[in-house]
């Protein structure tokens, strides 16, 4: 049965350096062995899948194996290689920077490397923003720092003049560390590249604490994320429960996707309710979220909702759509609008005391916690190890549990969302005991 790798990553060239990398070639000597191009990991790990394959005759659909390759495509020290990081802040940026740095300087010997400042604005010169030297020196804190010490910027940017920009200062390599319009605009410049024939290799880093990347496990900065706003929700129920008939609402990023909001929730079990983009509820009616509140506060006097920003969307009676300069959507605001549906509608039934927590940014502006700590440094070394052989216009993540190499094309097709029959969505409804379905 041969391998059939729909997740194909493009390289470069047949890569001709030898690694510097003093690493194994055999299993067995307690030291690192190379990744080997054929070395695969099936994606679809199930039984079912297995059987099914078998049955088909057909080959399983395969991930390529993140990690040092014996052979490179680029020559150590003859290069400069750039890091540019966009859209929103997230948890660990600069822990990311910090590794691809401190792994093309230590483990490469690449001793250019620059910092693009604020996004892909800073790869337009018109822009008139300088370039940034970075040294292991320069990176050896900025892990402890939330925020990212490059900047960050939204909107578009002009494809070919930022191509102009990486070939004016020889730039053969580009990290981008973002979400899922950043990945967009490193695919857009790694086709712009390969279409003018260049040897520049461009990788992205999915970064989002939305964690609403599709196909890989999960997004840097996403666990401190929800790390963060877990507290906060004990701070609610404390005010829940402090009055008769306590109502605390607290609004959590997430625009399209609930994962902060779920998974805060199951980490502190002490909401009631849930609410997410991937939910399609209604206010009003026998089983409407109102009168499944009522029901609530009757038996127990106090209710903890948690609300993801993308919620009830379809609530607002919208007449035309608001974006930011990069398109994506601006949402109306779900936690006012709740809280004032909320007053009106209980104006006349009983009293009740309403608690609004908006946390808004601080959720994403902080530093790593560990667990992200661990992993964004391995991203940023698998990603300089994929780079470095060559390959071009994919991503590195984990899947399955196992760090891996996906093209960029395959992630950023759609968002990933909360299956509302997942065992996870499940599960928040074990420990909400809110309705399956609240219509
Ligand atoms: N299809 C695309 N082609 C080229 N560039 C794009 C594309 N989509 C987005 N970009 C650019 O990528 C950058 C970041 O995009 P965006 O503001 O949507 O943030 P993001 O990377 O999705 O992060 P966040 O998770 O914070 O939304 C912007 O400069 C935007 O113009
Ligand atoms: O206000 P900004 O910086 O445009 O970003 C807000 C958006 O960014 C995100 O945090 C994703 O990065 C979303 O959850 C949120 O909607
Ligand atoms: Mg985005």
């Amino acid at each position: 049965m041969k391998d059939k790798i729909d997740f194909q990553i493009e390289n470069l060239g047949i890569p001709k350096f030898k690694s510097p990398l003093q690493l194994s070639t055999v299993r067995g000597d307690n030291i690192f062995t190379f990744i080997n191009e054929t070395d695969k990991l099936v994606f679809d790990t199930s039984l079912e899948s297995y059987n099914q394959c078998l049955t088909n005759n057909k080959e399983p659909l395969c991930l390529e194996k993140a990690g040092p390759r014996q052979n490179i495509h680029f020559e150590p020290k003859n290069f400069t290689a750039a890091i540019v990081t966009c859209g929103g802040l997230c948890p660990g940026i600069n822990n990311v920077i910090r590794g691809i740095v401190m792994a093309l300087h230590y483990f490469y010997d690449v001793k250019k490397i620059l910092g693009i400042p604020y996004g892909y604005e800073g790869l337009n010169p018109e822009m008139g923003h300088d370039f940034i030297a970075l040294t292991p020196d320069k990176v050896k804190d900025i892990h402890q720092f939330g925020g990212t010490i490059l900047g960050s910027s939204r909107g578009a940017q002009d494809v070919s003049v930022m191509v102009d920009t990486l070939v004016n200062n020889n730039i053969q390599m580009l990290f981008t560390i973002g979400g899922d319009g950043t990945l967009k605009g490193c695919n857009a410049i790694g086709e712009e590249i390969k279409k003018r024939g260049l040897d520049i290799s461009v990788v992205g880093i999915p970064k989002t604490i939305d964690n609403d990347v599709d196909i890989i496990d999960k997004s840097f900065g996403f666990e401190t994320a929800f790390d963060i706003a877990s507290p906060i929700l004990k701070d609610a129920h404390n005010e829940a429960h402090g009055a008769y008939n306590g109502i605390s609402i607290v609004k959590l990023m997430g625009r399209d996707s609930g994962f902060i909001a779920a998974s805060a929730s199951l980490a502190m079990p002490v909401v009631n309710f849930v609410l997410v983009p991937e939910m399609d509820f209604d206010l009003y009616g026998e089983n409407g979220f109102l009168e499944v509140l009522k029901s609530r506060l009757e038996a127990k006097h106090h209710a903890v909702i948690v609300v993801a920003e993308g919620a009830g969307q379809h609530l607002f009676e919208k007449d035309d759509i608001v974006t930011d300069a990069s398109g994506n959507v601006q949402h109306d605001d779900i936690g006012l609008f709740l809280k004032q549906k909320i007053k009106e509608y209980f104006s006349d039934i009983f009293p009740v005391t309403i608690k609004y927590i908006d946390p808004s940014y601080i959720i994403r502006s902080a530093a790593a916690n560990s667990g992200d700590s661990v992993f964004c440094s391995s991203l940023a070394y698998q990603a300089v190890h994929g780079a470095m052989s060559g390959k071009t216009k994919f991503v590195v993540g984990k899947v399955n549990d196992k760090f891996v190499y996906l093209p960029i094309s395959a992630v950023v097709s759609k968002r990933k969302k909360i299956d509302l029959e997942s065992g996870f969505w499940f599960a928040v409804l074990q420990s909400t005991g809110q309705p399956f379905s609240i219509k």
